[in-house]
């Protein structure tokens, strides 16, 4: 993992890492650094619940009768290791909370989850965008802006590569009717809930969200603000209008925060995104985010790319015979064919 947020300076973090002063030629600091370091035995577990520029607010004794949030940054030992939102960490040194105060992440605990998103699906290099999330809510809108099947897609892809359930909520469901776009989602085991304006399905959500960590994802602008503020009464988070011409919403929603949710659990909600590369994800792994076409597959011959020029496959089959929609296929063999260096794009 070797992502650093591109907003963490690190010589800005230097400046409040104890052992900055290293740089300093000193013959009698020379000693081995791991010697001056204590092994941090006593050091606080937390909840890092916001990443802005370099500092860290970090949840700690949750639930407990000291439960508080600090803030902190993060040890030079970590190196470039991106910390990020839901990440459980170690905390040294003052962790009052007190005004002022500064305590320091020293350790990042395994994840249980990771879910990743890379720049691009040309560049390898994996950002990651949340840690320990057990769900993942896609929130799309019926219209403006206009839901697009593919995005779903990768979201899913990229669901099933983290580890994590998906669940769909398509917004704005006064404006269009959602039918014809959630058809493309028919085949696969996927919960769906559907919003209106004044009419959110804010009970159901509380039960599926329930004492989970659900990471909430969605291009600008299709209404996860207004979504999260409903269902965190007093979350704040900053809605946005969306432009009529365009339909993108401004960037109203800048950072990844955890809320907690009032009935137990957690959800993250992350800034809006147009685009979501999944260069990091290995191309065999795709076809697990597409769960109607992966059990289709099970019958191609062995090594299969499932590419339109692949001999015999059973997509072609499959589609042939109506088991599945030529959409599905296509948009599957699109994501593949952008992934696949080299291979030619059906577009
Ligand atoms: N008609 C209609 N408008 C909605 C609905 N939900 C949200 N909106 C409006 O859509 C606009 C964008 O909503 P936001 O909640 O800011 O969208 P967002 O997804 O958080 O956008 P970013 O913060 O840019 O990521 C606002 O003007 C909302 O009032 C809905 O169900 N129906
Ligand atoms: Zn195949």
């Amino acid at each position: 993992m070797s992502w650093l947020p591109p907003d963490e300076d690190d010589d800005a973090l230097d400046a409040w890492d104890d052992s900055a002063y290293r740089a300093r030629p000193n013959p009698k600091a020379n000693r081995p650094r791991t010697k001056r370091r204590p092994e941090h035995a006593d050091a606080a577990i937390g909840r890092v619940i916001t990443v802005d520029r370099g500092r860290y607010g970090v949840l700690v004794d949750e639930d407990g009768d000291h439960e508080r949030e600090i803030t902190c940054t993060r040890a030079r030992e970590l190196r470039k290791a991106a910390i990020v939102t839901g990440d459980e960490v170690d905390v040294v040194g003052d962790t009052s909370g007190d005004e002022g105060t500064l305590a320091r992440i020293v350790r990042i605990r395994p994840r249980r989850t990771l879910l990743r998103r890379s720049a691009d699906d040309t560049d390898a290099v994996e950002r990651v965008v949340v840690a320990n999330a057990e769900q993942l809510l896609i929130v799309v809108a019926a219209a403006n802006p206009e839901p697009r099947a593919r995005l779903v897609d990768r979201y899913l892809v990229a669901a099933y590569d983290a580890g994590i359930r998906p669940m769909l909520v398509v917004t704005k469901t006064d404006l269009a009717d959602p039918a014809p776009f959630l058809a493309n989602f028919d085949g696969l085991d996927l919960p769906v809930f559907t919003s209106a304006k004044g009419e959110a399905p804010i009970a159901e959500l509380v039960e599926v969200l329930r004492d989970r960590g659900t990471v909430a994802v969605g291009h600008s602008g299709v209404g996860k603000s207004t979504l999260v503020n409903e269902l965190v009464p007093g979350a704040g988070r900053a809605t946005g209008v969306v432009n009529a011409v365009t339909g993108r919403g401004r960037h109203t929603s800048s950072s990844t925060v955890s809320l907690r949710l009032p009935d137990g659990g957690w959800i993250i909600d992350t800034p809006g995104v147009r685009s979501f590369g999944l260069g990091h994800v290995d191309p065999d792994n795709v076809i697990r985010g597409f769960s109607d076409l992966a059990e289709v597959a099970e019958e191609c011959p062995r090594g299969c790319t499932h590419l339109a020029d692949a001999p015999d496959c059973a997509l072609d089959d499959a589609v042939e015979d109506g088991r599945l929609t030529p959409e599905r296929v296509d948009s599957m063999r699109r994501l593949l064919g952008t992934l696949r260096p080299g291979v030619s794009r059906a577009e």
